[in-house]
């Protein structure tokens, strides 16, 4: 029987109770595409996730941060204390059971600095893990979960499922959260940020309380989830879908595939300043340990057996070595937009 050593953030919840072993079912969706789907790949700190952002943000279309599910799976598996070399088949069960899914706050996207700082909220069966998934400990142990076939075949399939509107919806937004579900849902939310704090503390008595609480509070919440709602009316009007895989494998069929590069020191240098505004100067890495760190990353994800980093051949290369942020995301959107023309989605 498989212990738990640190349980953290929603693994109680009604979804990840249900059975941690049986054999993943990895379903396929249709391939007819009803929304006009993006999909940009390239290697880390290329622009990916900020550009996408932003693009979607102003086209009124959904952004899915591939990264960020394998990113939440990580955290989930290093809570369980799993080992990716021993343990592959409980992961990939584990990626199946768990809920994924994403909010974007709606900001004037003209300003430059929103989409600097926009941030997409994460949720891990309706539990925000936006920044537990950015710990520097996640960055390092992620790749070798995300080189797992089985794990990658589960998660893809989830990607299209979201792309789709069949899957990802996010929890109600507190400030709307009048209904008793919405009172209960982020209620059990706080309680499992406490569970994080009582277990990273060792306060075993309060963890167990914690525990007996959210299982209540979740069984609570699967009885008054909303149930009638019309998969169709969730069709996303268009996708924008960022990662390694997304063009050559996820979306396939996407109308537009986009490959950022960029040299390799820019992107450290792009790294280096996020950090600088994110943290204190005390903690942060030099030049040189990001620059390895971004190339130790790239040579992984290039040469993953499954999934690697590639670009689509049908995929438009743009290198924003030279470029600011401003021309990137305008240069995207222009495509996008010729792109919807060209194809009779505008
Ligand atoms: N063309 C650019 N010029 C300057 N800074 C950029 C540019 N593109 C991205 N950045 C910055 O670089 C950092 C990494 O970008 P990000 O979008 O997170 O990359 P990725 O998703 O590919 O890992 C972010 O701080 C972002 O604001
Ligand atoms: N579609 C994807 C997306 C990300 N990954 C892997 C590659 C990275 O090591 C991790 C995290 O991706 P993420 O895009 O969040 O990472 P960076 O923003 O580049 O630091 O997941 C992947 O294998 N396939």
């Amino acid at each position: 029987m498989l212990q738990p050593r640190l349980s953290v953030l929603g693994f109680r919840s009604p979804l990840f109770n249900a059975n941690l072993f049986p054999v993943a079912r990895v379903q396929y969706y249709s391939t007819s595409i009803k929304s006009f789907q993006v999909a940009i790949d390239g290697p880390a700190a290329s622009g990916k996730s900020t550009t996408a952002r932003a693009v979607a943000s102003r086209l009124g279309f959904t952004y899915i941060d591939s990264g960020a599910m394998y990113r939440g799976l990580t955290l989930k598996a290093m809570a369980w204390n799993l080992d990716p070399t021993k343990d592959a088949q409980t992961i990939t069960n584990m990626a199946s059971q768990t809920n994924f899914a994403f909010r974007t706050p709606q900001l004037p996207v003209d300003q430059l600095d929103n989409a600097r700082t926009a941030i997409t909220h994460v949720y891990l069966d309706g539990v925000d893990v936006t920044d537990e998934i950015r710990l520097p400990m996640i960055t390092r142990a992620v790749a070798p979960i995300a080189a797992l076939p089985s794990v990658r075949e589960v998660l893809c399939s989830k990607q299209r499922a979201i792309a789709e509107g069949k899957e990802g919806q996010p929890p109600p937004e507190e400030a709307s959260a009048d209904s008793e579900y919405a009172m209960f849902l982020q209620e059990k939310i706080e309680l499992e940020k406490a569970l994080f704090t009582a277990t990273s503390e060792g306060d075993f008595a309060q963890v167990q309380s914690l525990k007996d609480q959210i299982k209540e509070l979740g069984d609570l919440c699967a009885e008054l989830a909303p149930k009638d709602v019309s998969p169709e009316s969730q069709v996303p009007s268009g996708v924008v879908m960022d990662g390694r895989d997304i063009g050559t494998n996820v979306l396939k069929q996407a109308h537009l595939k986009i490959f950022f590069e960029a040299d390799p020191l820019v992107r450290a240098k792009r790294r280096l300043e996020e950090l600088q505004r994110k943290q204190s100067k005390g903690d942060l890495p030099d030049l040189e340990t990001v620059l390895k760190e971004i190339e130790a990353r790239d040579l992984s994800d290039r040469t993953r057996e499954v999934g690697p980093l590639l670009k689509a051949d049908d995929a438009v290369v743009v290198d924003s070595s030279n470029m600011s942020l401003e021309d990137q995301i305008q240069t995207t959107e222009d495509l996008v937009r010729r792109k919807m023309k060209e194809t009779g989605f505008a």
